[in-house]
């Protein structure tokens, strides 16, 4: 297997020689990051590379926005590769993250109608008020520190805090359950899904030969079986809430009780699915139901608060962005503003763009063929026989992966400092082409029947966080500023170089805001 396609497939495309007789380049991805990776291989060789994967396959790194559309437009022919699918849905059972073709349509369609904007308008006080509880949690964090000290704030890591925050967020929004991580709050769910997803990606020898073969995934090592029993433990409790808002929805749909039902995505769901227009064979099953709290709680939570400590870093290396941000949001005369007060802050939805852009917490995805064909591109590439090579031709089984955050940073699309982070460069004529991205103009939540659902929730957690926290906190770097590493498993994080052990972090020193 290991030199399969070593002299095969896609051999006239340019790009490096592997590093590692096994790991091929993911050996440099391992040690970096996929985003130095892509900006290494693909500012050199051109905006389609071909890398080796591990066990020394070929694979394709495509950044060609033509190529990419075409790919996320038809995802029957490219689906999610089998091996890290297996280990996912090892962990989080068969909900929509995970599942592929008739199945994913099905679910998707039943779980649209709870991600629109009228439903997640409806999230809003929700949201409000958690993120008034971690204001709260700030600044009771931050007086303690500062009282009898003359301390002039609190070095904390803005990750945790974040994690926190989105947790409960996403607890409430998902499925009506407060988690109460805020209030340090021990959760049941909470432990069990968290383990279940840290078995899954645990490095042992089964999990990188599960990646390159999904039958690896069978081998019942320790990982796997612990893994098994918190997504069991998870299950449980699951089938208790889905219980709980089916009773919810049945008295509501008789008329019994019209007050009970929530705004949560799995009460939207659950009702969805039992609406008499749906054809029984359109419906979820209810361990598919049940599937879907684990998935939401995975896509939902690590990425968003992701998100948010990469824009207050970014803040915090721009101070004088973060206070024209805050002058805007101090002038709102209402401390818990609603959802159209919120959502029409131009330079808060500039500031939230531009974080999104320049830090993908998903960096990139990755798609396999299940047929043999031919992918169109923008503009010929040159192959290494010197020829223009016009379309990607793909057999059946062939990996291709989309460069997130080097697509969102391409000068061509963003300008000459696309690198950079600046809010304002929508005003200045860019983007100069459509990426084939379902929000923004930007590929971190991709696009295509299986964009990311949990987009529009995204958006406003952003907007309220920043709101909540810009008004009453400055973030600064630390005085003696940590050097800030990207680290991957799947989201692209931050730790900090000399303390990886405590893995991904982002300690910044957050002091009260004094108006002067
Ligand atoms: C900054 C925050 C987020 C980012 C960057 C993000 C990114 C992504 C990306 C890149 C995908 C596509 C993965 C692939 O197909 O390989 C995806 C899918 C998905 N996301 Fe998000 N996501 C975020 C927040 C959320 C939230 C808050 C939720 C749920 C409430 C969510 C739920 C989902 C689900 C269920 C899918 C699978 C959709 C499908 O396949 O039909 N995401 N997300």
């Amino acid at each position: 297997m290991v030199f399969r396609d070593h002299f095969g497939a896609w051999r006239n495309f340019p790009g490096p020689r592997p590093t590692h007789w096994f790991w091929g380049n993911i050996h440099e991805v391992m040690q970096t990051s996929p985003q130095q990776c892509h900006q290494r291989w693909l500012d050199k060789y051109g905006r389609v590379v071909r890398v080796h994967d591990v066990g020394g396959r070929a694979k394709l790194v495509c950044s060609d926005p033509v190529a990419t559309q075409y790919l996320l437009l038809h995802p029957d022919a490219f689906i999610k590769p089998a091996g890290p699918n297996r280990i996912l849905t090892d962990a989080l059972d068969k909900g929509l993250v995970t599942v592929e073709g008739r199945a994913h349509r099905r679910q998707r369609r039943v779980l649209n109608p709870a991600f629109g904007w009228v439903q997640i308008q409806g999230l809003a006080p929700m949201i409000m008020d958690k993120v008034g509880e971690m204001r709260d949690k700030f600044a009771r964090l931050i007086e303690e520190e500062m009282a009898g000290t003359g301390r002039v704030g609190r070095r904390m890591d803005v990750l945790h805090y974040m994690s926190e925050t989105a947790l409960d967020i996403i607890g409430e929004a998902g499925f009506g359950y407060d988690f109460n991580a805020i209030g340090d709050a021990n959760s049941p769910l909470r432990n069990a899904y968290t383990s279940a997803v840290q078995h899954a990606f645990e490095f042992d020898a089964t999990v990188m030969l599960t990646v390159m073969d999904a039958r690896f995934g069978a081998i019942p090592t320790s990982r796997v079986r612990n893994m098994h029993a918190a997504r069991s433990a998870a299950q449980v409790i699951g089938r208790e809430i889905v219980a709980e808002k089916k009773k919810q929805v049945i008295n509501y749909n008789k008329g019994l009780d019209k007050e009970s039902l929530g705004k949560d995505v799995l009460s939207l769901m659950i009702r969805a699915n039992m609406d008499p227009a749906l054809r029984p064979d359109q419906r979820l099953t209810d361990d598919e139901v049940v599937a879907q709290i684990a998935t939401v709680l995975f896509a939902g939570h690590e990425t968003t608060s992701t998100a948010l400590m990469w824009c207050l870093y970014h803040l915090s290396l721009h101070q004088d962005m973060q206070q024209r941000l805050r002058d805007e949001l101090l002038e709102v005369p209402d401390e818990r503003p609603d959802f159209d007060t919120l959502m029409n802050l131009p330079y808060l939805d500039k500031v939230v763009h531009e974080s999104l852009r320049l830090e993908s917490p998903v960096p990139n995805i990755s798609r396999v063929a299940t047929q043999d064909g031919v992918v169109p591109l923008s503009a010929p590439v040159t192959g290494r026989d010197g020829r223009p090579i016009e379309a990607i031709r793909v057999r059946k089984g062939e990996v291709i992966e989309v460069p997130l955050t080097y697509m969102n940073t391409l000068a061509e699309v963003w300008g000459p400092d696309a690198r950079e982070f600046n809010p304002d460069r929508r005003d200045t004529g860019v983007p100069t082409q459509q990426l084939p991205g379902v929000w923004g103009g930007i590929m971190s939540f991709i696009g295509g029947p299986r964009n990311c659902i949990g987009h529009r929730l995204t958006i406003l957690e952003m907007k309220a966080v920043l709101f909540a926290l810009l008004r009453s906190f400055v973030f600064e770097q630390l005085p003696d500023p940590p050097k800030i590493k990207r680290t991957y498993m799947v989201i692209q994080r931050a730790v900090v170089v000399g303390e990886e052990e405590y893995g991904p972090q982002m300690p910044l020193l957050v002091r009260p805001y004094v108006e002067t």
